[in-house]
């Protein structure tokens, strides 16, 4: 689609309704978002899809209503509804529902934030958590909260199937074409590795690279990539139960203030996801420049969990792989306006918990772009909690 301008043997020239920047889940809703409404609309991404360079692939994530922060407790029924929506057009399964226990000494600012929104009913004790996962061993002063709605999102089927919903409605992807530069103005002019378009109204959803995109905008936002060392365990004794678990998420823990969570054997038989919710600084064009042998402190960390709280797994990780976490400071999103360019919306800092509310951010985003009222107070998402972001162009 795009009304195309180009020349024979020219670079593509096209002009859209809207654009987006970034075929991760976000970038990926929001251009979906967009199509919905009949907007004719061009998704851009660098890599080739699909790719395993960003924040999105993978085969799982964990859903969940228990949230310590009110207003993504808000949004989480939206997002629920939205993921039904999806999987019923996909026609596959997005979603595999285990339930999550959210386990933490009482008093935990997020423990008791998550048993503030979810109500008091919800708590399990020791006798239920024990018969339902005997490999899950808290500490004997520990809450645990009981998330019924907790489940996996199939993160890459969940991709695929929003890009090709985009598709079926329209929609433009190119992939394998980096943005190089952005013109803004009543109309935008985007310029690619591959060509050039034009739309009054642009997304940027770039992921760790966002900085990279919007900082020749005059824009430096707080973001700090992270990678995240992603470790699956293996059953001691195959077979023995040590896998089931549900998903769940140790807060208050002394040696892992970040917190740490893990997910049942899904991508790999019999291996648990079990992982820290916290990395180290990267720049996402060098993650993979660690030295050999150089030591990974979260590792270690994680190992010291499993020995007491998952003792029916082995104590080293089978697999280890790493993705990207963009953290805010306060680890709240931001989901705004551009404070100069109004036509120019961001969509960024997820902070490692952005997978299973990207329907409802994509949905945000759209509104935003479209000048429309947005469906959820976008109070906690601004720019402006961050003073000084505003800086002269390059
Ligand atoms: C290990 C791990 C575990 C996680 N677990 C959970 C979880 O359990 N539950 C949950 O809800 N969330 C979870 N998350 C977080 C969630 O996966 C992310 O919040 C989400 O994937 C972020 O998506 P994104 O679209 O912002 O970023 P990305 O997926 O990185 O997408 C950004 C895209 O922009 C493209 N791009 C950048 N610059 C350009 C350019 N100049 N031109 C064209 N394209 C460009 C990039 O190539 C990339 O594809 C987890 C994340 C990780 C890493
Ligand atoms: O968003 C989530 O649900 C997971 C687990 C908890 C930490 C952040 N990532």
């Amino acid at each position: 689609m795009g009304t195309d301008m180009a020349a024979p043997g020219q670079p593509r020239c096209a002009s859209y309704d809207a654009i987006v920047i970034g075929a991760g889940i976000q970038g990926s809703f929001a251009a979906y978002h967009l199509a919905q409404r009949r907007k004719d609309t061009l998704l851009l991404e660098q890599f080739f899809l699909p790719h395993s360079r960003g924040s999105s692939h993978g085969q799982s994530r964990i859903t969940r209503s228990a949230y310590p922060q009110e207003h993504y407790a808000h949004m989480m029924p939206h997002s629920f509804r939205l993921w039904q929506q999806l999987e019923d057009e996909a026609g596959t399964p997005l979603y595999r529902r285990t339930g999550l226990v959210v386990l933490g000494p009482p008093g935990d600012p997020k423990l008791e934030g998550c048993r503030r929104n979810m109500g008091p009913d919800n708590v399990l004790d020791a006798v239920t958590l024990e018969q339902r996962f005997p490999g899950l061993r808290p500490r004997p002063n520990e809450v645990a909260l009981w998330d019924g709605s907790g489940g996996v999102l199939l993160a890459d089927r969940a991709l695929r199937a929003v890009q090709d919903a985009f598709r079926r409605r329209g929609g433009t992807v190119r992939d394998g074409e980096k943005v190089l530069r952005i013109d803004p103005g009543a109309v935008i002019t985007v310029t690619t590795t591959a060509g050039l378009y034009r739309a009054p109204r642009l997304i940027v959803a770039a992921g760790a690279w966002t900085n990279a995109v919007v900082a020749p905008l005059g824009l430096h936002l707080p973001l700090q990539p992270l990678r995240i060392d992603v470790c699956y365990w293996r059953e001691k004794e195959p077979g023995s139960g040590g896998s089931v678990t549900p998903c769940f998420m140790a807060t208050g823990l002394p040696y892992a203030p970040h917190g740490i969570y893990g997910l049942p054997a899904l991508e790999y038989p019999g291996l648990v996801k079990v992982c820290y919710h916290h990395g180290s600084p990267t720049d996402p064009e060098e993650r993979d420049r660690t030295p050999p042998g150089s030591p990974r402190p979260h590792v270690a960390l994680l190992s010291n969990f499993i020995s007491s709280y998952l003792p029916g797994l082995e104590s080293q990780p089978a697999v280890l792989e790493s993705c990207l976490y963009t953290n805010t400071p306060d680890e709240d999103f931001i989901l705004d306006r551009h404070p100069k360019y109004s036509n120019i919306i961001i969509g960024a800092g997820f902070s490692g918990h952005g997978f299973k509310l990207a329907p409802v951010v994509g949905q945000l985003l759209c509104e935003l772009s479209l000048g429309e009222e947005p469906s959820h107070c976008m109070a906690p998402f601004a720019i402006s909690r961050f003073p000084g972001v505003l800086r002269a162009a390059l």
